[in-house]
């Protein structure tokens, strides 16, 4: 039998495991190459500015690691049960794989974590497949960081990066991505504490403790444990430590600091070992003597039991990592503190005691509130915190040991694996209802998921019942539906000016543009559109066709709300740099658009709470929508101008039998619930046809969604055309469009 058959048999036996066996020429360019030399220094918040630390971007790099990521994705489905199974994703070497398993099971569940840090957006942003990989862990339900700082970073990235924002909920965090919602979980990786409690117990663990406490009689032992890579700061370590020997001579011939470096494969290890060797001399032959050794470098591999056994006899542990994420040392050493019994560590204490002095940039340092958080860059803090630790008395180290063994072994691995899968299975209750499919090419690839009653407008069928009938109504919201939100020109188009002309050409059709904008925006912009309908500042004003007068049905007069929220609006315009304010004859909005987009955000959301606050007694009501924050008159809003086209027509007794409402914004699903009520309410107006629609697919009170501004003007088109080739040959022999560019 060959090595890999034996290796796969073992594997399934003994642990129900499934290997994916990389050749090795591919494994060095993925696991060395890609992963170690180009994602991991990133992740660690370094750039390689200089080649030598952190390689520069290799594309053939990249290729492998969506080899290997497609070759996991192949194993898993073998394997997989995809209605019933989860499947839960780890870490940085499997980013893309989310894409890949999505691919072929559009309602998979699954979820993903990530073990490493995730760097802060500008320094992501800096990887040229930032995009790729960004869209790979979307195409997971649930996301799970350590820390909230991470997970705040990712937030980040997703919003400057693809324009996807976050949102809460019963202190929850989600982000909707194509009617998905992928959650987001924060929680730190637990130890196994069976595992630890097994080892504590072990003959051979006593032992070693034993002949350590023999060895290190009257001593006091400061403890560190780490990797030997760039980013665990043991040099710093050192440094703290002989800074306390020079100004503590008490600690001189009674402190000795062990530390245990495990060897590991990176580049960078030979210089770093020189550097910490050398000080490690230093310290040694500046305060050491033939029988003490104030640092003792244990540089070779040492077993569970030999850790567990330092863990037990030291009276403080200590992490200066520069960057880490999972760091599990400061939780196994507290259990081992807590041990089976009395007798703990060298230096004599009986009781339940440790003193932790963990650096601020690592992934557990959040959850343990009682350790003392150090700047590893900061000598004489860590210096003074090794002081601290050692000085403090035993009551409060008791008191910091208690708090810190209550949450680590309530918060163990099967707490992390509970937790997480419960999220997992509550995210993803729905999916098996949910219709799904697959859009997007390569690493755009994601699932298109809509509840069972939310769809797409298909073209056929409006352009049927639109031909079919005789009495419609269109109601069209402006930015965003007619216009991208992001183009810089709002103005309409002649392609957009033609199609309104031909719809409005139509004696069958009532046609309204039902808009945020002013009447005077409004009026220049549709100059051409003699027979158009106009809506303006969100239905307060209002114009049947142009030869008419703007009316209001609205008898609003007091605006004095505008004196108290103006000087709000600009003290915000002040400190928001890139926002700005814009007054309307009955509505002040602050606009954002232009400002950095979380920090736009933040305020946005700052101010809407300000502003409720201020406006609680005054007939003006606040309302968000694309990059504005709005205050206008109560009672004003899209969903009143629907209502009252709609029952005109009725009362006139010509009920539309063709209604379509359609807008991208939250100001517009006002239009959709006021004719999803108002069409209730008129039995009698046997509305046949209505289609209400939203323009991009978020949850919405329509019931059709269409992809953006190029779909609703195609629709258009379609349904102009019969106009078109009777009645506007003006534009076309122009040629100002033509069907080719607007199919
Ligand atoms: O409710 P709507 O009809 O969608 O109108 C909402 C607002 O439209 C305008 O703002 C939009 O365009 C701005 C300039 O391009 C842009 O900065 C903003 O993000 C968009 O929302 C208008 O200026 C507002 O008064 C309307 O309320």
């Amino acid at each position: 039998m060959s090595q890999r058959k034996r290796v796969t048999r073992t594997l399934l036996e003994k642990f129900n495991c499934v290997p994916v066996f990389v050749a090795s020429d591919l494994r060095r360019k993925y696991l060395d190459g890609f992963c170690k030399h180009q994602l991991w220094p990133l992740f660690h918040y370094m750039l390689p500015i200089i080649p030598d630390y952190g390689e520069r971007f290799d594309r053939s790099l990249w290729q492998a690691y969506v080899t290997v990521n497609v070759m996991f994705a192949n194993t898993v489905t073998e394997v997989i049960n995809s209605e019933e199974d989860y499947v839960w994703v780890h870490d940085y070497h499997l980013m893309a794989l989310p894409t890949f398993i999505r691919r072929r099971f559009f309602k998979v569940k699954l979820g993903f974590f990530l073990h490493t840090p995730f760097p802060a957006s500008d320094i992501y942003m800096t990887l040229p497949v930032r995009e790729e990989i960004l869209r790979g862990l979307l195409n997971a339900d649930l996301i799970g960081f350590q820390t909230f700082d991470y997970a705040r970073h990712f937030l980040s990235c997703c919003s400057r990066m693809l324009g996807i924002h976050f949102k809460t909920q019963r202190g929850y965090i989600g982000l909707d991505y194509f009617g998905r919602t992928v959650g987001i979980k924060i929680l730190p990786v637990g130890i196994h504490m069976g595992r630890l409690m097994d080892t504590l117990g072990y003959s051979e663990t006593q032992a070693k403790i034993d002949e350590l406490k023999t060895q290190y009689k009257d001593k006091v032992i400061i403890l560190g444990v780490d990797d030997l890579d760039i980013f665990q700061g043991i040099s710093l370590k050192l440094l703290a430590m002989e800074q306390l020997l020079k100004e503590n001579s008490k600690w001189r011939g009674k402190l000795v600091m062990v530390q245990i470096a495990n060897p590991t494969s990176t580049q960078e290890v030979i210089e770093i070992q020189d550097e910490i060797r050398a000080s490690v001399m230093h310290i040694n032959a500046e305060f050491g003597t033939e029988e003490y050794k104030p640092v003792v470098l244990i540089e070779q591999q040492v077993s569970h039991i030999e850790r567990t056994a330092y863990y037990t006899v030291s009276d403080c542990c200590i992490v200066t990592a520069v960057r880490d994420g999972l760091n599990l040392i400061p939780y196994e050493y507290t259990v081992c503190r807590h041990g089976s019994g009395s007798g703990l560590g060298v230096s004599g204490a009986d009781s339940k005691q440790s003193t932790l002095i963990i650096s601020e940039f690592i992934g557990c340092s959040p959850s343990l509130s009682g350790a003392i958080r150090v700047n590893p860059w900061n000598i004489d803090d860590v210096s003074g915190a090794m002081h601290m630790a050692l000085t403090m008395p035993d009551t409060e180290k008791e008191m910091r040991h208690e708090k810190h063994y209550k949450y680590v072994s309530t918060h163990d691995i099967a707490h992390w694996v509970r937790s997480f899968m419960g999220d997992l299975k509550n995210g993803t209750k729905s999916h098996s209802e949910r219709r799904c499919w697959g859009i997007g090419l390569g690493f755009r690839f994601r699932i298109v998921a809509l509840d069972a009653g939310f769809r797409k407008l298909s073209l056929e069928h409006i352009t049927s019942a639109y031909r079919r009938t005789k009495n419609r109504l269109i109601l069209l919201d402006y930015d965003g539906t007619m216009v991208p939100c992001n183009s810089i020109d709002k103005t309409p188009t002649l392609e957009v000016i033609s199609l309104l002309n031909a719809l409005c050409a139509d004696s069958s059709n009532l046609v309204f543009i039902v808009s945020g904008r002013s009447r005077d925006v409004l009026h220049d912009w549709f100059a051409p559109c003699k027979r158009l309908g106009l809506s303006a500042e969100h239905g307060f004003f209002n114009r049947w066709q142009q030869d008419q007068e703007w009316t209001s049905s609205m008898c609003i007069s007091d605006f004095d709300w505008k004196e108290v929220v103006y000087p709000v609006l600009q003290c915000y315009t002040e400190s928001t740099d890139g926002s700005s304010i814009e007054a309307k004859e009955t509505a002040l909005v602050w606009h954002y658009q232009d400002a950095d987009p979380d920090f736009g955000s933040w305020q946005a959301r700052e101010l809407r709470v300000h502003l409720e606050r201020i406006l609680a007694n005054k007939p003006a009501v606040v309302k968000s929508g694309h990059c504005i924050v709005e205050v206008k008159p109560q009672g004003v809003s899209k969903g009143t101008v629907a209502e009252e086209l709609l029952l005109s027509q009725v009362k006139a007794g010509n009920p539309p039998d063709f209604l379509l409402c359609i807008g991208d914004d939250r100001s517009d699903e006002d239009m959709f619930e006021s004719i999803a009520t108002a069409v209730k309410g008129f039995p009698e107006a046997s509305l046949a046809d209505v289609f209400a629609c939203t323009v991009g697919q978020k949850p919405s009170k329509a019931k059709y969604y269409l992809e953006d501004t190029v779909e609703v003007l195609k629709m258009l088109h379609e349904f102009s055309m019969p106009s078109l080739l009777q009645e506007d040959h003006e534009w076309r022999n122009h040629g100002v469009f033509s069907c080719s560019k607007l199919c």
